[in-house]
């Protein structure tokens, strides 16, 4: 574990700036009765993530603001995980509801350019992140909901999967899956162990064997996505489910949720280096970089 300090290090050194106290972000303004004086709330952002917590309803909005597609950077990683532990140490904050502020796009995953192209120490400290941030929010203690307004393949998808619930924009040409295999590489068991535990056997391992992407209303048939809406009706319905689910004591909903989580949180804890390891050999193989840039390419070419 001797690299896990470069990220706390990371974590350290990076500011995470107060906004004002009463930001007008999802439209808490608009939800104000007139007359009387807006609720306690807090705010704060930093480059890539805006956070806003409601103290009266103790949830917390993360919206990802990395445009163009909210790809899973180590710096976008790093203030992630900033944000997460600060809304977890914080009694004021039951629940999260996560969100884009890209349009179309919730996240594109891992980004491919910190996997190509580089140095066998960036890999691995690139890796420690992307562990770092779903221990976090998977064993997250707060309810976390994820509000998909927009595409969200791969490492994306495993952000929406590591929630306790997910909502998903109605749109068809919105997608979501774990499409590592389209890439030429393989999802870990961690990110396996996630989407076994939403789907089941038998259509994680379809799904990640044709690493296949499924457009909202196919995601929702077996259950990928909890339920579909309008996207002027995200919002609400995204704290309406939240309210339900706050409504049971904390005690009980954590040390259920812990139930069902711990095997496969304490086996990714248990091989941690070791799956750092696996990461860095199989990712500097001549033969994956080329498939990531020829991929990289195709995604260019896509444009033209
Ligand atoms: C033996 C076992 C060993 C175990 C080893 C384990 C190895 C596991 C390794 C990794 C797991 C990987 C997980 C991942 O998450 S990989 C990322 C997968 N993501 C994707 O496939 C999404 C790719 N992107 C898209 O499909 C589209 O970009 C889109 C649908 C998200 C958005 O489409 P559109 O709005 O049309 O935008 P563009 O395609 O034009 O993209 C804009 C811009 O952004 C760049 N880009 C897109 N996605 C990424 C990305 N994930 N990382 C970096 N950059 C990305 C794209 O190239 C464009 O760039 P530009 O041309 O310079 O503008």
């Amino acid at each position: 574990m001797a690299a896990v300090p470069t990220l706390a290090r990371r974590i350290a050194r990076s500011g995470v700036r107060p906004l004002c106290r009463w930001p007008l972000a999802w439209g808490r303004a608009a939800r104000q009765p007139p007359g009387l004086p807006l609720a306690p709330c807090r705010a704060f952002s930093n480059n890539k993530i805006l956070v806003e917590l409601d103290e009266s309803s103790g949830v917390a909005m993360m919206k990802f603001k990395s445009p163009p597609v909210n790809s899973l950077s180590l710096d976008f990683l790093t203030e992630f995980c900033i944000s997460l532990e600060k809304l977890e140490n914080d009694r004021a904050c039951r629940g999260v509801i996560f969100a884009s502020a890209v349009p179309r796009i919730f996240s594109s995953g891992l980004d491919i350019t910190e996997m190509s192209g580089k140095s066998m120490e960036h890999y691995a400290e690139f890796w420690r992140a992307v562990q770092e941030m779903w221990l976090r929010l998977y064993g997250s203690n707060m309810v976390t909901i994820a509000a998909v307004n927009g595409s969200s393949p791969a490492g994306g998808c495993l952000v929406a999967l590591s929630c306790d619930y997910r909502i998903m924009v109605e749109n068809p040409k919105f997608s979501i899956g774990l499409n590592e295999a389209q890439l030429g590489i393989v999802a870990p068991f961690w990110f396996k162990d996630t989407f076994v535990n939403v789907v089941g056997h038998r259509i994680a391992e379809r799904s990640l064997q044709l690493g296949s992407l499924y457009p909202a209303p196919e995601a929702l048939k077996f259950g990928l996505v909890d339920e579909l809406v309008p996207e002027e009706k995200l919002q609400e319905k995204a704290m309406a489910v939240m309210a339900q689910w706050l409504a049971l004591p904390d005690h009980a909903r954590q040390l259920t949720k812990s139930m069902m989580r711990k095997a496969v949180l304490d086996r990714l804890v248990a091989h941690r280096e070791e799956d750092v390891q696996n990461f860095v050999s199989f990712i500097s193989k001549e033969s994956i970089q080329k498939s990531l840039r020829m991929y990289m390419e195709m995604l260019k070419k896509k444009k033209s």
